[in-house]
């Protein structure tokens, strides 16, 4: 039997202590959307406000051809202003695109005890967390999403360690999409006039995480979030949507993209994944890269499903802007710090914008 989900503690034991997540209240049949998940006015989302980005996705199979400085020049400047951009002839193939997507639907609606098991506080493996909303515990109204989080160390480890029901996928994309994002990094780093060893490359890359978010329908869209304002932590984020849409992005400074401080949608493009620019970027680069804000909104349509893999330098790096670039900016807008320190303020806050990158601030 379901509870309560108008006590704010039944609630919270049924959906975050007993694993039920977001799926579980709306399993049990809800026709309004309890109190807790209720937004601030300021942070619901008005879905007319908002454009569409229509810049084309970038073919990367052009990088090694005629039009590679074309191609560079599209990826710099995208990174540049919008901190969002969409690639096709990404080297992963379209058909695991699909399962991935499958699987996810597949996985968050097996029966919460079989998902449950798998919750920080229990889980058997230190890489594997499911979980709901971002910090429960912390947050004013709680996210519109449930999720499974798969760090990746080693084969042998993910192998024995990750669900054995997203396991292969999972795998299957973060093998097929690392040399595209090692070549974006080549790219970004290129253009700040660093040459970079491919030892550089594998330090900004070393962490690697496949997450699978699950956005379940939801009776009053215009009330809640599924994931709120925030940028990512990490070096770039590779994101697989479905066709739902409802990711938006914040404009940072008046661009073709648009004017600042606007909202933009980033569109389903069928076959596309969605590359963004994380802090560690923003911070290496000195300010140049942009690293988006941005949020997904709810639908009462259909449930929709994302698989973004996260990649992020060792949690013992020392992370500062580069020389290169401090050099020709003439100050360090960022200090040097350890990631350890950085991701500890960043996964103990609830999301809010772009706040996270004050702690770097210098
Ligand atoms: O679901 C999405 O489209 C984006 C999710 C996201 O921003 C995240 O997981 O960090
Ligand atoms: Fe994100």
């Amino acid at each position: 039997m379901a509870p309560s989900f108008d006590n704010e503690s039944s609630l919270f034991n049924f959906v975050v202590r007993d694993g039920n997540g977001v799926k579980g209240i709306v399993d049990s049949g809800i026709s309004k959307v309890p109190q807790a998940y209720i937004q601030p006015t300021a942070e619901q989302i008005d879905k007319k406000n908002a454009s569409n980005c229509e810049i084309p996705p970038i073919d990367l199979s052009k990088l090694n051809g005629p039009d590679h400085d074309e191609v560079v020049n599209q990826i710099v400047r995208a990174a540049e202003t919008l901190g969002f951009f969409q690639v096709v002839n990404h080297g992963v193939p379209i058909q695991l695109l699909d399962s991935l997507k499958q699987t996810a639907h597949n996985f968050f609606s097996l029966p919460a005890e079989r998902k449950a098991v798998y919750r920080k506080e229990v889980s058997p493996s230190p890489l594997v967390k499911y979980g709901t909303s971002f910090v429960p515990e912390k947050e004013r109204a709680l996210e519109w999403k449930d999720y499974i989080s798969m760090a990746y160390t080693n084969d042998d480890e993910a192998l024995q360690q990750w669900p054995i029901e997203c396991r292969d996928v999972s795998l299957e994309y973060l093998r097929t999409s690392m040399s595209m994002v090692r070549n974006l990094l080549q790219v970004l780093l290129e253009n700040l006039g660093v040459k970079p060893e491919d030892s550089m490359i594998d330090v900004l890359v070393d962490k690697k995480m496949v997450n699978m978010n699950y956005y379940p329908t939801c009776p009053n869209p215009d009330l809640t979030v599924g994931v709120g304002r925030h940028s990512d932590m990490g070096t770039l984020t590779i994101l697989l949507q479905d066709g739902i849409g409802g990711l938006y992005v914040k404009i940072e400074e008046d661009s073709e993209f648009g004017k600042k401080g606007e909202w933009v949608e980033i569109p389903p493009v069928p076959g596309a994944l969605v590359i963004n620019v994380g802090d560690m970027i923003q911070v290496l680069s000195n300010g140049k890269y942009k690293s988006a804000e941005h949020r997904v909104r709810t639908t009462s349509t259909k449930s929709r499903v994302s698989i973004p893999i996260f990649t992020m330098p060792n949690a013992t790096a020392k992370i500062a802007p580069l020389p290169e670039v401090v050099e020709k900016d003439g100050n360090a807008l960022y200090k040097e710090f350890i990631l350890a320190d950085y991701m500890k303020n960043f996964f103990s806050n609830a999301h809010d914008g772009k706040k996270s990158l004050d702690f770097a601030k210098n």
